[in-house]
């Protein structure tokens, strides 16, 4: 599976999110961190950013929501045309039903796991998702250390994927740097999430490749 970066506009400035889109060409995704001050103690943004986003940019959007309740606002987010939708498994009381509608209205349906969440129990929804978001921070803020502690976990879940067929994709989020990133690729992760890595550089493309390099690297 060939890397992927998707560049967290958490760490953009939200003024001139059209512009932090466009300084970003060579990136495969925008991840976009929904927020709502319940699920994660902050509040970011919800469905109308991610309309004018939309508007504003060709790059696929990698909606990440950390909301209380995403089994009734997921649905909306893929009907807007975001690329993927990614539910947390702590948050969802009907999991399956969410990522089925998620998939049914044409998006990428994924599974996202806080550092603390095990991976076992969530091997029946493989079948359901399309990507497996494996936290490698507590989710709520960026720029946070990363969690060596989720690499096992990230090696676990290449295990589960492969004999799910290998069709899934496992994403990485919270602490994704230049240095960390090669060893969640050698982990077995293939898409990488980073935020303040970019948007913390003065020039963000460059950042993308360096990031893309190093988990080539691996
Ligand atoms: O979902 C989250 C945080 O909850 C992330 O997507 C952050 O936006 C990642 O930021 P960095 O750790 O890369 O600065
Ligand atoms: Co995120």
């Amino acid at each position: 599976m060939a890397v992927q970066i998707s560049p967290s506009i958490l760490s953009a400035d939200f003024a001139r999110l059209a512009d932090e889109a466009a300084a970003v060409p060579n990136a495969d995704w925008l991840h976009v961190d929904v927020m709502d001050n319940h699920f994660v103690p902050n509040l970011t943004l919800g469905l109308p950013v991610v309309e004018s986003l939309l508007k504003a940019t060709s790059i696929p959007l990698d909606c990440h929501l950390m909301i209380e309740d995403p089994d009734r606002w997921a649905p909306a987010y893929a009907e807007a045309g975001a690329g993927s939708v990614t539910i947390h498994a702590e948050a969802s009381r009907a999991p399956v039903r969410t990522l089925r509608q998620i998939r049914s209205l044409g998006a990428r349906a994924a599974l996202a796991l806080n550092p603390g969440t095990a991976v076992e129990p969530y091997e029946g929804l493989l079948g359901e998702i399309d990507m497996l978001l494996l936290m490698t921070v507590e989710p709520g803020f960026g720029g946070q250390k990363f969690l060596d502690m989720v690499l096992p976990k990230i090696r676990t879940a290449r295990a589960l994927v492969e004999r799910h067929g290998g069709e899934i994709w496992i994403q990485v989020d919270g602490g994704v740097t230049g240095d960390t990133i090669e060893r969640c690729a050698e982990a077995g992760a293939d898409v990488f999430v980073a935020g303040s890595a970019v948007y913390g550089s003065a020039d963000r493309a460059a950042a993308v490749e360096t990031l893309r390099a190093n988990a080539a690297k691996a």
